[in-house]
């Protein structure tokens, strides 16, 4: 799959941020719907962000093992739900609604057998695993191990920020980066500079994928 890289911005809490993320350019804004999180928002706050963000800018729910009734409540808000948990596949469809299945990389686990696996996924959002945190750790992972010719689209996450996504477009070529904690200023609260960087810093790079 080719074309630019698409970028998602994660974690977003306040509506600066999301007005900031869509003058930036993003491609896709999430929310955090797992409690656990210092980036939570609860179903009215969600309600109220959702409703800023343009059309053709995709608005994604960020879940952890849910509570079915809360996703059925969030989707008319959202357009893509993202599961950082331990879903089944039949979890991620319950809603009826797009999904991706963000996987941590802990040691061997087999990126083939998990796109068949979560076949019905739109994408495959890769991320670092350190045990007992779902997600958002800050941390990249080890990049030469996503395999060449998976079966979906890579969406490339874990401890991205403008001073290293360039390097990660170059090593992975992925179909999308996410980003939340290398684009804040404290957790929860984005910068509307470092938002602006990374867009810059991942343009740069597909031109330098493009032209070369
Ligand atoms: O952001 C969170 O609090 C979070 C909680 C539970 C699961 C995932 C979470 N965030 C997602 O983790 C990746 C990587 O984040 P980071 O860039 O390393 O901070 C990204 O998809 C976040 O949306």
């Amino acid at each position: 799959m080719s074309g630019r890289t698409r970028v998602k911005f994660c974690g977003l809490t306040r509506p600066e941020d999301v007005d900031a993320a869509v003058a930036a350019g993003a491609d896709a804004l999430g929310f955090v719907l797992w409690p656990g999180s210092k980036r939570a928002l609860d179903e009215q706050r969600l309600a109220e962000l959702s409703e800023r963000v343009p059309a053709f800018v995709t608005r994604v729910g960020l879940f952890v093992d849910p509570d079915p009734g809360l996703v059925a409540r969030s989707a008319e808000h959202l357009d893509l739900l993202q599961f950082h948990g331990d879903e089944s596949p039949a979890d991620c469809e319950a809603a009826g609604r797009p999904w991706i299945k963000a996987l941590r990389m802990r040691d061997g686990l087999d990126l083939h057998a998990a796109a068949e696996v979560y076949g019905g996924a739109r994408a495959l959002l890769l991320d670092a695993y350190r045990p007992g945190v779902p997600g958002g750790t800050g941390e990249t992972f080890d990049w030469s191990r996503i395999p060449a010719g998976l079966a979906k689209p890579v969406i490339l996450a874990g401890g991205l920020s403008a001073d290293n996504v360039a390097e990660a477009i170059a090593a992975v070529a992925p179909f999308a980066v996410d980003v939340s904690g290398g684009i804040e200023a404290a957790p929860g609260i984005k910068d509307a500079a470092r938002m602006a960087a990374f867009l810059r810093a991942v343009r740069r790079a597909d031109d330098a994928r493009f032209d070369a």
